[in-house]
């Protein structure tokens, strides 16, 4: 699906030891004009006029194990969740000082020089790595951003610390043992919201709880560079996470936009609140009971922005299906998705299908279908 990287450039980008040629902010922020591949349709770019209304979940009543308290997060959660998947928490019981510390060490990595950042550069199929503007797997409608992912999961080994330390660099061990912790403590928070979503939904309090424990997750850490012409690219274009939920830390800048009600709508960032959203993989775990919500990144002129991202995904191989209940109680009553793994959605969306708002849909009839190798997409987007 990806092809090779378009040349639509105005100067040409840094080349590496070996030719190959990369974009990273340095030279994104440099541009007077945003080069033809990274130019999105109006439709997806035009910008957001009104802000979003989010609700914010206080969850201090839930941690002190205070019952009324714990049911009206939960009813928020879940009135949230009916309409379009998405609210901020507040007293979430993530350290404010890791949270600043997880921002004072994103540039560790961004800083580096381009052959450093190739050196751990995402490989075809694999979510985890550097990315400059995913140019290595698309060719047009490119994202304003760099990025750089890796994986957690919970457990006596510091899986983070030392991607950092024996992949990365030697000095980058203080940089992973940040990111371990901040790691860890958004799988504790994405175990505690699976609470919250299971008394929503009316199943077993810690039915989803159990099932994420052993989550293989992302962790990943995006730079958005400064664009000229702000209204003609985007930083993340319009997409629902394919995994399970997502918390997203961002920094004050602002340029999360959420569709909701037919028009794309800013979500003003709010001191100390994470934001978090249904993904593709919770969609089916409810029956499509509930949604996961469609939104992207803006970008801007004046500042440059980053944000902290954490989505977490199943263990590869544990089969997504609803409860019995939820099927019963959705429209219908009948099953919305076929049985899957995370490594089939995974796969189909590193090697089949470049993540939008139909993932899910398109996912479903490519799995389902005789022959994969010719599969041609028949939902397309509902945002226009
Ligand atoms: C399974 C994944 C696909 C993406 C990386 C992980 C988790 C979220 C997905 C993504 C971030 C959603 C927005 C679009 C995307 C292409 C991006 O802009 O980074 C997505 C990821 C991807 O395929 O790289
Ligand atoms: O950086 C942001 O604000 C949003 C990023 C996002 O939606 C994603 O990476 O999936
Ligand atoms: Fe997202």
């Amino acid at each position: 699906m990806a092809s090779s990287p378009s040349v639509l450039l105005s100067s040409p980008p840094p080349t590496a030891k070996d030719g190959s040629r990369f974009i990273d902010s340095n030279y994104l922020q440099k541009q007077s004009h945003v080069p033809a591949n990274f130019k999105w349709p109006e439709e997806d770019a035009a910008s957001a006029q009104e802000e979003l209304n989010a609700p914010v979940v206080d969850l201090e009543g839930f941690f002190n194990g205070d019952v009324v308290a714990t049911d009206n997060a939960a009813k928020l959660i879940r009135s949230s969740c009916l309409s379009h998947g998405f609210f901020q928490v507040t007293n979430h019981r993530v350290d404010a000082d890791l949270i600043q510390l997880a921002y004072d060490h994103v540039d560790d990595f961004f800083n580096l020089p381009i052959e450093e950042k190739i050196k751990v550069q995402r490989r075809p199929g694999s979510p985890y790595g550097y990315s400059g503007a995913h140019m290595d797997r698309f060719s047009s409608n490119l994202p304003w951003k760099e990025t750089f992912s890796f994986a957690f999961q919970n457990g006596p080994e510091k899986t983070v610390a030392d991607y950092f330390k024996f992949t990365i660099r030697k000095d980058f061990e203080q940089t992973g043992l940040v990111y371990q912790k901040y790691s860890e403590a958004m799988h504790s928070l994405s175990l505690s919201i699976m609470e919250l979503l299971a008394i929503g939904l009316g199943v077993d309090r810690m039915l989803y709880r159990e099932f994420f424990e052993d989550a293989v997750s992302i962790m990943r850490t995006n730079l958005y560079p400064t664009c000229q012409e702000p209204n003609l690219s985007l930083g993340t274009g319009p997409h629902c996470d394919p995994n399970a939920l997502t918390i997203l830390h961002q920094d004050l800048v602002g340029g999360l936009d959420v569709f909701v009600d037919d028009k794309w709508h800013k979500v003003r960032p709010v001191l100390g609140a994470l934001v978090i959203n249904i993904g593709d993989v919770f969609a089916a775990l409810s029956n499509g009971i509930y949604r996961s919500c469609l939104h992207r990144a803006a970008v801007n002129s004046h500042k440059e922005r980053r944000s902290l991202v954490f989505f977490m995904c199943p263990r590869a191989d544990k089969v997504v299906k609803p409860a019995e209940e939820l099927v019963r109680k959705s429209e219908g009553g009948t099953r919305k998705f076929p049985d899957f793994t995370w490594s089939d959605l995974l796969e189909f969306t590193q090697n089949h299908y470049r993540v939008n708002e139909t993932t899910l849909e398109n996912f479903t009839d490519w799995f389902l279908s005789a022959d994969r190798s010719n599969f041609k997409p028949t939902h397309f987007k509902k945002s226009q």
